[in-house]
């Protein structure tokens, strides 16, 4: 995939619809394989409980283990420039992020200016729907271990201790979702500036549905709900140690169904969300010229 700068710059329209969904498209790999590498571990939900901690406490960090990671993580990328760059959004308070040492990079002003980041919903729902949902099979494994040893206890039979390696990777996942969900205000300039009479009354007269019947494509979420099962089966794969294919579904390194349950039911709904965020958004600033020039405007 190229990187975010190349995403801008490289020649060709940084708005072409096609060239947005083959990034979506690459992004689904980045989100399955860092799906694999957490469901090696097991839920431990203590990293995601407020007060678990009493080093953060004493430390005055107040939130959950893995916002501590990844405030601390993205304290240093906020140093390396990475929030600048359009596609990217914090999950931290960008309050309360340091400013970069590095001097910016010119991005095109692509997108129109706005304040979306729904990360606080990505964090929710891969908190409460998704890591309880890829770690199930770690999690058996490990408590029948630990019954078999005697120990008892709910979060002792979800809890394998490895709370630094998985909340690395729940960083990990979390900004690769991020990244894909957010990809959406820039699908939805796309589709806004291909047909700007279509959305502008249903943005002056603010009207939701209507712009999400508008941005919505079924073709587009079907191909792909195809394309990440296929993928997902396909990823999830072990391997006999002469390398023959395991083809049984309780040797697959990640619950193929929860990964297109992830995107059928959370990341295609959020991103759809986002995209109509967006557009309501559009005219913000714009004068009544501004806006009956676009009325008349087919591509601009
Ligand atoms: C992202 C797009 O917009 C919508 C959201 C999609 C998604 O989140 O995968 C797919 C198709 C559309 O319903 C698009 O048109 O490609």
């Amino acid at each position: 995939m190229t990187t975010t700068q190349q995403n801008f710059t490289l020649t060709g329209d940084p708005l072409s619809l096609d060239r947005i969904r083959s990034i979506l498209i690459r992004l689904e790999d980045t989100i399955i394989f860092s799906l694999i590498e957490r469901a090696q571990f097991a839920h431990n939900p203590k990293v995601y409980r407020r007060g678990e901690f009493q080093e953060l406490q004493a430390a005055g960090f107040t939130g959950s283990w893995l916002e501590w990671f990844l405030k601390e993580i993205e304290s240093f990328h906020a140093k390396a420039r990475r929030y600048t760059s359009p596609d990217e959004y914090p999950f931290t308070n960008p309050a309360e992020l340091p400013d970069p040492i590095l001097t910016g990079i010119e991005f095109p002003q692509i997108l129109y200016p706005n304040k979306i980041n729904v990360n606080p919903s990505i964090l929710s729902f891969y908190t409460r729907s998704i890591v309880p949902r890829i770690t199930q099979q770690a999690t058996l494994t490990l408590s029948a271990a630990k019954r078999a040893n005697g120990i008892i206890g709910d979060d002792e039979y979800e809890d394998d201790g490895n709370y630094g390696s998985a909340s690395v990777i729940d960083v990990e996942v979390l900004q690769a979702i991020s990244k894909r969900v957010h990809y959406g205000k820039f699908v939805s300039e796309s589709k806004f500036r291909d047909h700007p009479a279509a959305f502008i009354p249903h943005i002056l007269n603010p009207n939701r549905a209507a712009l999400d019947a508008l941005i919505t494509k079924p073709e587009v979420e079907l191909k792909l709900l195809q394309r990440l099962r296929k993928k997902a089966e396909l990823y999830a794969l072990n391997f006999a140690p002469d390398g023959q294919p395991i083809n049984d579904v309780s040797m697959r390194k990640i619950d193929v169904d929860g990964v297109v349950e992830l995107y059928e039911h959370y990341i295609i709904p959020l991103t759809k969300e986002v995209e109509v965020d967006y557009l309501l958004a559009r005219l913000e600033g714009m004068s009544q010229e501004q806006i009956d020039s676009l009325m008349t405007s087919k591509k601009s």
